[in-house]
């Protein structure tokens, strides 16, 4: 009982509305609404309970996969649900599978980069669920590079088909989600061959298995690649292998909205950017970013809740123990992880502006902003997804030995997060394609041309250059200019570093590779200032609500300084403040974490979530924590019995054993 009142009394301490800062996490009121009302009808229903989960085989997990899939979408057609909640209820049902790329992936390749003849024929199968499909992309050879990939479509004139072939082991495709086991069809990423000429990688929509009987199709070998990282986790999906052996698909399977093409096999390209091919994966990138602050903000409230439940240590006279949230390294770990869910959550929700913006543009053919949406998609995916991937196994720490257990939902939920950093682009291979922008960006300034979008700042490059910070107290890094000036002047100062080094070796592409290291380093330091950046204009903007705005300047300020403090020597080495100035912006931030103090609690709880969606007995609403893990350890398997199996075969003839040579001695 003891720890429900802990929590009541976290929550009474808080100085804003809660409901308010809901509605500036979710976006708006509706959202809100929505979004609670799709949490509350998967808690509800027996079919998505997945408490058992970790201790289910590879089968069992798997077929409890294709159960709550189909549960799913029975739930969504009877209830007719909009696309928002349907995409909702997917989401609170969290566990991936096959649906997740069958909407995430092939029905946005379609869209994107089929005609729209094709997307009349195929997209309407696909929305009733009479297809299930999957991106084929990435093979056994190749993933990032995906110019290096080998499959092939060969354009056979005398029949109108194409020709889809694996040439090699190594042009095995290789990791697709969904494919394993459920999908029908792949958009699968082939070279496109004709007229005896190689044109490079293209997309092109192939059935894999009988729609009667689910059995590949002739040529057609297929299957699951076998048990990933964890228990339970993302072993839920079947990532799959598949090979082709001189497979036929007619003409019009290529997905011809950027090129086609003729009957005769001509190849022909419409008058835009072949980068447009990657479509889908700067899509899936700024839905990964949102993702992102999903997944750290669970691991964050588990972490909150659990710390001001916990006491440890500094009992006087038998009075109570510390609550460890009270201990200020716990603070000190835990409130940059707090801010960064918010500061995410932000930049996740520009992003997605941004998206939309260059999508509208794209379809009135100005590509002008295509460059600006790739750097800003692959840069905040990478540094997003690393920091939320260490953050969650630094909750896991947070919450001491209880964390490593199942029950905390933190193993998991590490388990299933941590290939973001690898999907949909390496995150250092993402993070060299930002590099390449801003040294393209840097060698432009001498010509005069103004940078843009979200490279403008380094049009100030006279004065960012030179500028040297104004701070003189812990209390000036509160004023948002001199955090913003300090930011851009490390970001450019960086860029222009690399540039300088990169300009002393024989070709740009030597220095390239020697300067690697430090290029990740700028992009990294680009895309923190992105994230400030977006921040500071989120609180800028009117935020109804008690506290709510001063709460999140407080969060913000957080990001920022924790950024500062952790990559002093970045700021330090470009001159941009003197030790001095970062020692006060370790001393604001000191003070900022006490402010935080009495919020935390009433912070988390604005993410909403629901005790099913968390799944963790550490992170429960009302505190409870001690009897739910008592009581979850017994549902463990190997409590079945009192007396283990083995135990006749191998425990008591070994003590048996023993106690036969003691009786010798
Ligand atoms: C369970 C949790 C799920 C959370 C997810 C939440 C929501 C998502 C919703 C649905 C998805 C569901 C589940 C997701 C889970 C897993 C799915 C995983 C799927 C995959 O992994 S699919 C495969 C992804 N593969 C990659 O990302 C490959 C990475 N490689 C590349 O992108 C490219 O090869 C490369 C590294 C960019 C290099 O390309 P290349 O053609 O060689 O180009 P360069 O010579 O380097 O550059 C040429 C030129 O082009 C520009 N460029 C490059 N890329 C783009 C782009 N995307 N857009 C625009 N422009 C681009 C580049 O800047 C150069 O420009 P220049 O001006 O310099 O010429
Ligand atoms: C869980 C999961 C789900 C996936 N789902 C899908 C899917 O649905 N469809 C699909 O098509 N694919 C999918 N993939 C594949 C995924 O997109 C690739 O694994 C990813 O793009 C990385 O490519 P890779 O495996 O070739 O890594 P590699 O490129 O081989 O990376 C290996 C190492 O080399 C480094 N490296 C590579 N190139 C460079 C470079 N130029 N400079 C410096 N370092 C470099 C990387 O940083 C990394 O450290 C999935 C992968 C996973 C793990």
């Amino acid at each position: 009982m003891a720890e429900v009142d802990h929590l009541a009394a976290e929550r009474a301490t808080a100085r804003f509305d809660v409901e308010e800062m809901k509605v500036a996490w979710a976006g708006s009121r509706h959202a809100v609404h929505v979004a609670d009302r799709m949490a509350r009808l998967v808690a509800s229903d027996p079919v998505f309970r997945k408490d058992n989960r970790t201790m289910l085989s590879r089968k069992e997990l798997f077929k409890d996969t294709l159960r709550k899939a189909a549960h799913a979408w029975k739930r969504i057609v009877e209830l007719r649900l909009t696309e928002e909640e349907a995409d909702l209820l997917r989401q609170y049902v969290d566990q991936p599978g096959y649906v997740d790329l069958h909407w995430g992936m092939f029905v946005p390749a379609i869209k994107g980069q089929g005609t729209e003849e094709q997307q009349h024929k195929w997209l309407p199968l696909a929305y009733k669920f009479q297809i299930i499909g999957c991106y084929a992309q990435t093979e056994l050879g190749h993933g990032s590079n995906v110019q290096g990939l080998e499959t092939t479509a060969t354009f056979d004139p005398k029949t109108d088909e194409f020709v889809i072939h694996s040439p090699t082991l190594t042009s095995s495709k290789w990791w697709p989600g969904g494919l394993g086991k459920a999908s029908t069809h792949a958009v699968v990423y082939a070279r496109l061959i004709t007229e005896g000429k190689d044109y490079g990688i293209h997309g092109f929509i192939v059935q894999l298995r009988s729609l009667e009987d689910h059995s590949p199709l002739p040529g057609v070998t297929l299957g699951d690649i076998g048990g990933k990282f964890g228990s339970g986790a993302y072993n839920s999906m079947d990532n799959g292998v598949l090979r082709f052996d001189h497979v036929r698909i007619p003409r019009d399977q290529m997905l011809m909205r950027l090129s086609q093409v003729t009957r005769e096999g001509k190849y022909v390209h419409s008058n835009v950017p072949k980068q447009l091919l990657y479509g889908t994966m700067v899509y899936v990138r700024q839905s990964i970013v949102a993702d992102a602050s999903k997944a750290l903000s669970r691991a964050v409230c588990i972490a909150v809740r659990y710390s001001a439940v916990r006491k440890q240590f500094g009992s006087q006279d038998g009075g109570p123990e510390t609550q460890v949230l009270n201990y200020k390294t716990q603070q000190s770990r835990l409130f940059p992880l707090l801010a960064s869910a918010y500061a995410f959550r932000f930049v996740g929700d520009w992003l997605n502006w941004l998206y939309t913006d260059v999508t509208q543009k794209l379809e009135a053919k100005d590509f002008s902003t295509l460059q600006e949406a790739h750097a800003c998609t692959a840069g905040l995916k990478a540094v997003t997804t690393s920091v939320t991937a260490d953050a969650i196994e630094e909750c896991r720490k947070l919450c001491g030995g209880h964390g490593y257990l199942n029950s905390s939902g933190l193993p998991e939920l590490f388990a299933v997060y941590v290939p973001a950093c690898t999907y949909e682009g390496d995150n250092v291979v993402l993070l060299l394609q930002v590099a390449r922008i801003l040294m393209k960006t840097v060698s432009q300034l001498a010509s005069g041309k103004q940078p843009v979008g979200t490279m403008a700042y380094m049009g100030k490059v006279q004065y960012l250059m030179q500028c040297k910070s104004a701070v003189s107290s812990a209390e000036d890094w509160l004023n948002p200019d001199a955090i913003q000036e300090a930011f851009e002047a490390r970001a450019l100062r960086m860029a222009v570093n690399c540039a300088q080094n990169i300009s002393q070796a024989a070709s740009q592409e030597e220095g390239f590779y020697e300067r690697s290291p430090d290029l990740l380093e700028a992009a990294v330091a680009h895309i923190q200032l992105i994230i400030v950046t977006k921040f500071i204009e989120k609180v800028h903007q009117e935020i109804p609500g008690h506290g709510v705005k001063e709460q999140l300047q407080a969060l913000c300020n957080v990001y920022a300084l924790y950024i500062l403090h952790k990559h002093l020597g970045d700021f330090l080495a470009t001159g941009c403040i003197t030790p001095r100035q970062g020692a006060l912006a370790n001393e604001q931030l000191g003070k900022l974490y006490a402010q935080v103090r009495p919020n935390a609690v009433a912070l988390v709880d604005a993410f909403n979530y629901t005790d099913h969606y968390l799944g963790s007995v550490l992170g429960r609403y009302d505190g409870d924590v001690y009897p739910a893990l008592y009581e979850e350890a017994w549902k463990d398997p190997l409590n079945e019995t009192v007396v283990p199996e083995g135990y006749h075969e191998y425990l008591r003839p070994l003590i048996k054993q023993q106690q036969l040579k003691l009786s010798r001695l």
